[in-house]
């Protein structure tokens, strides 16, 4: 077992998204361990000043980036919380698992292995707060299997697989096998017995979540793997490993407070649940949408929409390019998908830091993980402090520095009908 120290962290994750690393940062503070978010690889000056935490949680966009770029990238970030001296690994991904037949989940998982010389991890996307769950292998969202879940119609990653242990054979280099809720449900002793017979034979070990209460059992079940894998809701159960490791649990306060400033809500995820938050703000705020033929053509541009932007600013506007399935497509096959994905999310990136420079805004609400990367990594920001949910897996972050900026990254899929509301009253107090 590796014990906790004072000066270097307990805990190093890796986050594929920004939204991801926001939603599981805001577990592992609600399970009492201080915490820090750095966004994309840190620098040295960044490392320095990570002090007085026990996890730190690197956030990289390496979701839909080439399957080499990706692994580069989640190696150099295992690098440097090596060098922070962490005891345990955590690599988080999507609780949709978020990826292709190629990847990234799998060849990231591999690497990071290899490099730990870790023979086998756990993959555990679940996290039923949210509705994800895992039943003998299988990830549901809600009452659907993954591929009949609208997440078959994703721009990037559509999913048409929800058997995670075919989807991490076709993805990884290894073995994966199931180990079922019946086991879960049979607490500690069983499941641990479970995990210590399946790693002769298996690289991976899909683990079966239904409730809260099998994470925080799946929890004490860990502490034997270096590299631990899964969507946040592992982090749920970390605190008792966290504890015997010698670890104090904090409640963490905050110091994160709204700013009274203009907000400004982008939305780039065109998942199901954001169409209905998007439907819902329209009705009482400023809203402008994105053409991607007219961005193409030039007769939309960033410099046109600050120009809208700056009439509507005091009633926290949203600018989205939120479309139906049928849109998506027709804007594919017109374009091709990385070529708007790429436009749009540049798109975002720009408006923000336009809005930041000439209209005053400081807080932002975001939809969407990658749309959230391409704003937060445009407006240079290199970390947060953690604040208050928002939404389970929604917190509000807190730039450091004395202008600070707030933000609040929400996973397509997470939050009510009336996140944007909740969001706009949480960052700016209005
Ligand atoms: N109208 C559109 N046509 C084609 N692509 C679009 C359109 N609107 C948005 N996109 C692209 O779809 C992608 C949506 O991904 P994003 O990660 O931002 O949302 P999400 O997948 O719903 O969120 P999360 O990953 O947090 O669940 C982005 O790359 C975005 O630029
Ligand atoms: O796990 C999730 O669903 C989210 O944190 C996420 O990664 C969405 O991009």
């Amino acid at each position: 077992m590796n014990k906790v120290t004072d000066s270097t962290p307990w805990l190093g994750c890796i986050a594929d998204d920004f939204t991801g690393a926001t939603d599981l940062a805001s577990f592992l503070v609600a399970s009492g361990l201080r915490t820090i978010q750095v966004n994309g690889l840190p620098t040295p000056q960044q490392i320095a000043n990570i002090k007085d935490v026990d996890a730190v949680v690197i956030a990289v966009k390496s979701r839909t980036i080439p399957v080499q770029d990706a692994v580069e990238l989640s190696l150099a970030c295992l690098e440097v919380l090596q060098s922070l001296g962490c005891a345990k690994y955590y690599f988080k991904y999507c609780s949709t698992f978020d990826s292709t037949p190629e990847g990234n989940i799998g060849p990231v998982i591999d690497a990071l292995m290899s490099k730990l010389n870790a023979a086998s991890t756990v993959v555990c996307p679940a996290l039923p707060v949210n509705g994800r769950t895992v039943y003998q292998g299988h990830l549901f969202v809600f009452d659907q299997l993954l591929h009949e879940s609208p997440m078959k119609d994703h721009p990037l990653t559509p999913m048409k697989d929800s058997s995670l242990v075919r989807m991490m054979e076709a993805q990884g280099t290894g073995k994966a096998v199931s180990i079922p809720s019946q086991v879960v449900e049979q607490g500690p002793g069983a499941l641990t017995e479970a995990l210590e017979t399946q790693r002769v034979n298996h690289h991976y070990l899909v683990l079966d979540a239904l409730s809260t209460d099998h994470l925080k059992c799946i929890g004490e079940c860990l502490s034997s793997f270096t590299l631990i894998t899964g969507g946040s809701g592992l982090a749920i159960g970390l605190g008792k490993e966290f504890e015997d490791c010698g670890g104090n649990l904090t409640e963490v306060t905050s110091s994160v407070q709204p700013i009274a400033a203009p907000t400004l809500v982008l939305s780039g995820s065109c998942s199901a649940m954001t169409q209905k938050q998007v439907a819902a703000y329209r009705t009482s705020h400023p809203v402008m949408e994105l053409d991607p033929a007219k961005l193409v053509t030039g007769e939309q541009s960033v410099d046109s929409i600050i120009t809208w932007l700056a009439s509507a600013i005091d009633r926290a506007p949203l600018v989205t390019a939120t479309a139906a399935p049928d849109i998506i497509a027709e804007n594919h096959q017109n374009y091709g998908a990385e070529f708007i994905a790429g436009l749009i999310e540049q798109t975002f990136g720009a408006l923000a830091i336009a809005a930041s420079d000439q209209l005053g805004v400081r807080n932002f609400v975001v939809a969407g993980g990658e749309t959230s990367g391409a704003v937060v990594n445009a407006l240079g920001v290199d970390s947060f402090y953690i604040g208050k949910s928002i939404a389970p897996g929604v917190p509000m972050v807190q730039t450091p520095g004395e202008q600070p900026i707030n933000l609040a990254l929400k996973s397509g899929n997470f939050g009510q009908q009336d996140f944007f509301f909740q969001a706009l009253e949480t960052l700016s107090c209005c």
